[in-house]
């Protein structure tokens, strides 16, 4: 099998589209018709820029309205054709890719089906060129793989194959039984796409929510060990409608979808040649940006959480501040007085490190499966660890055991052990602020990686505009990431992304044995708490089974509250330091969310804070 992509799920013009496919490292190209009609050249011209680039273009697509068609009808259908085979001649494509037809005068039967396509294959064939069946999900007669494989094996010639879509197979549900008894050879095209699970009809569902494979929520592993049964050895080819992906970047677009054809590749290899995904032990630490000017502010929150000074490093201005599992550096490094970032926002959260079983192999992972793995610089770096560079500039660090008690132990002047006292236990999650396109680059870059599971997304009502909330977690874990995206300009999520200039960590949740006594020590160093209103405490006391103590006692430390089947959540805000991040503190009594129905009272709390 070989790499490849449609130029339809690109932003730009066909060139643009065509450089950041080939830069990317893609083999192959699939033109997608309406690139090449509103293209400004000659079919000749786009033939020759494809191969100058290094691609080989894999078919021109798709030809539409072909089959069931009678009289004249069919006629034109089949003149269509030969002007197809024209074009496809002086683009240099032999395959022509038809998808079935919705046309209102199509005849259903598939031996008639069969008819026009022992003709077409004829004809295809008299000019060396190949044609291959997909089946729509909303076709008007043939919308299953199974009807257009049928057709395939019946006409029976080698200028006429099948073609099998991810999207429009899994979104009819068609059982995947059948797909190991077709000769490979007999698959023309490969179409790869992921989408999240939603109930409309197939046809918006497909032309505006398809994503990359390992980003959505079908069971695209289930189709690769399928489609490896059949010996397939052409083109997957990623075929995407998206409408995140037709306004972004278009090599953002292009780098994930290489990435996601090596996860492709990933699941059908064995673990000797590319190690499995990584299991998530915890956060080992969580680095904070800041200068001299804010380092005095950024101490005191470190202290108003209940974490103490636990060493210094040895070379650098750098801190380290614990508490049980929970590790802060803080780093004012002179080195960071040229981050722009700093000068605009104080403090920011600009690296943490996640802890994994075995580093090496999670790092062999993330290079094989394309991502820039960044070592560290031999004359400033003596901690040895390596980090994945993430969007925006972002470091995410691995390591593992052996790693994290090197840096503890040789990297800064005092104890590795952290200190014990005090009821915050470990970093509960972290939640992102990004753009939808960002979304899904990490989408598929953690969970393509790590072993995380996505839990279902829900809107969070904003004041200015709903804010999509996703959360990967680590099953049987204590690793959560919750990544927001929002498509209204003055949502809080994207006036943070406005600010940071793009991705970063809005929001750090640690998780404290005793909710009440952190937020204590928060007053205790005068870190207000994010005030909120008393009709919560009313709302909370008609849905609740809750003593007017206990909610006095959340009211007069604005602690807000949830339950699961599992149990209880206690959490609260801290008031936001800066325009940039804020903190989180929760007690969770086998409760598994983060609170999604208090979501909206925070983001509303904090818009009556920034309006006063
Ligand atoms: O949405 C469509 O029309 C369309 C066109 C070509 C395809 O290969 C496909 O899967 C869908
Ligand atoms: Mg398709």
């Amino acid at each position: 099998m070989y790499s490849s992509i449609a130029t339809v799920c690109l932003s730009g013009q066909l060139p643009e589209k065509l450089q950041a496919i080939a830069d990317a490292g893609f083999t192959g190209v699939e033109i997608f018709e309406n690139d090449l009609t509103a293209f400004n050249g000659s079919a000749r011209e786009a033939g020759q820029m494809i191969r100058d680039l290094g691609l080989k273009l894999v078919t021109l697509q798709p030809f539409r309205d072909f089959e069931g068609l009678e009289g004249t009808l069919r006629q034109k259908a089949f003149d269509r054709a030969e002007k197809k085979f024209d074009l496809m001649a002086e683009l240099g494509t032999d395959l022509l890719m038809v998808c079935s037809s919705i046309h209102p005068a199509a005849q259903p039967g598939l031996s008639r089906i069969c008819d026009d396509f022992a003709e077409l294959g004829e004809r295809a064939a008299a000019r060396n060129m190949r044609v291959a069946f997909e089946a729509l999900a909303w076709g008007r007669h043939i919308h299953d793989y199974r009807d257009t494989w049928e057709v395939v094996r019946r006409v029976n010639q080698d200028s006429v194959g099948l073609v099998l879509d991810t999207f429009h197979i899994f979104s009819r549900q068609s059982d995947l039984g059948m797909i190991p008894s077709i000769p490979g050879d007999r698959i023309f095209l490969v179409q790869t796409a992921d989408a999240p699970k939603l109930s409309m009809d197939q046809l918006s569902w497909s032309r505006h929510y398809r994503c990359f494979p390992g980003q959505g929520e079908l069971q695209i592993q289930t189709f690769m060990q399928a489609l490896k049964t059949t010996r397939y050895d052409g083109p997957l080819s990623h075929e995407i409608f998206n409408d995140v992906f037709r306004m972004g970047d278009a090599r953002q677009t292009a780098l994930d979808g290489m990435r996601s054809y090596n996860l492709l590749q990933a699941m059908v290899c064995d673990e000797k040649t590319l190690p499995g995904r990584s299991e998530v032990e915890q956060i080992e630490f969580i680095e904070c940006a800041t200068n001299e000017q804010h380092i005095e502010e950024l101490r005191n929150i470190m202290r108003a959480l209940g974490l103490k000074k636990a060493g210094h490093h040895q070379q650098k201005k750098v801190e380290r501040w614990a508490v049980n599992g929970v590790n802060f550096l803080l780093n004012y490094d002179q080195h960071n007085l040229h981050d722009r970032l700093i000068e605009n926002t104080g403090i920011h959260i600009c690296a943490y490190a996640i802890r994994t079983p075995n580093a090496y192999n999670t790092l062999k992972r993330a290079r094989m499966l394309g991502y820039e793995v960044v070592a560290p610089d031999p004359v400033r770096d003596s901690h040895g660890m390596s980090y994945i560079r993430s969007i925006n500039g972002a470091q995410l660090y691995v390591v593992d055991e052996s790693i994290a008690s090197f840096i503890w132990d040789t990297e800064f002047n005092e104890a590795a052990e952290p200190p014990t006292a005090g009821p915050v236990i470990h970093v509960d999650h972290l939640s992102k602020s990004l753009s939808y396109q960002d979304y899904l680059t990490l989408m598929l870059q953690y969970r393509s990686i790590f072993n995380l599971q996505p839990t279902a997304s829900f809107d969070v009502a904003d004041p200015k505009g709903l804010i999509q909330s996703q959360v990967l977690h680590h099953e049987g874990g204590v690793f959560r990431l919750a990544l927001n995206a929002s498509f209204s300009p003055e949502s809080s999520s994207n006036q943070f992304v406005k600010a940071r200039k793009g991705a970063g960590v809005q929001h750090l949740a640690l998780q404290t044995r005793d909710i009440f006594a952190s937020a204590r020590c928060l007053l205790e160093h005068q870190m207000e708490s994010l005030p909120i209103p008393e009709n919560y405490y009313r709302d909370l006391d008609a849905r609740f089974d809750l003593s007017s103590e206990q909610l006095d006692l959340m009211q007069q430390f604005n602690v807000l509250y949830d339950e699961d089947e599992n149990g209880c959540f206690w959490h609260l805000y801290t008031k936001t330091p800066n325009s940039n991040f804020f903190f989180e503190l929760v007690q969770r009594d086998g409760y598994q969310g983060l609170g999604a129905s208090n979501a909206f009272i925070r983001v509303s709390a904090q818009r009556n804070v920034s309006d006063q």
